[in-house]
């Protein structure tokens, strides 16, 4: 199943440069391993914001909600999340 999801990031703005570089770090690594792994498959900035857009391939609503609840930001991230179908008129044989 495939998932487009936004996340904006809001660090508190009196958090520990320290601590926010550690986070920041931690995300990185995550976040690529899932795109090595084929489960991100975009991860996109939207320009002027500290957000992205992305799309996730998962098996399940559980499975994006997992992935998304083990991100180091989660707890600081809005997230929004709209499934993904093929589109009739789309001429794409797979869904890449
Ligand atoms: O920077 C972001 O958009 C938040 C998050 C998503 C991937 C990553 O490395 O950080």
């Amino acid at each position: 199943m495939l998932f487009h999801v936004k996340m904006t990031v809001k660090l508190p703005l009196d958090m520990d440069p320290a601590k926010a570089a550690q986070l920041k770090a931690d995300e990185k690594e995550l976040a690529q391993r899932l795109q090595q792994e084929g489960k991100w498959r975009h991860l996109w900035r939207i320009a002027g914001h500290y957000a992205n857009y992305s799309v996730f391939d998962l098996p399940s609503v559980e499975a994006l909600h997992d992935t998304l609840l083990q991100l180091p930001l989660f707890p600081y991230m809005d997230i929004e999340i709209d499934g993904l179908c093929r589109h009739p008129s789309s001429i794409h044989s797979d869904d890449r």
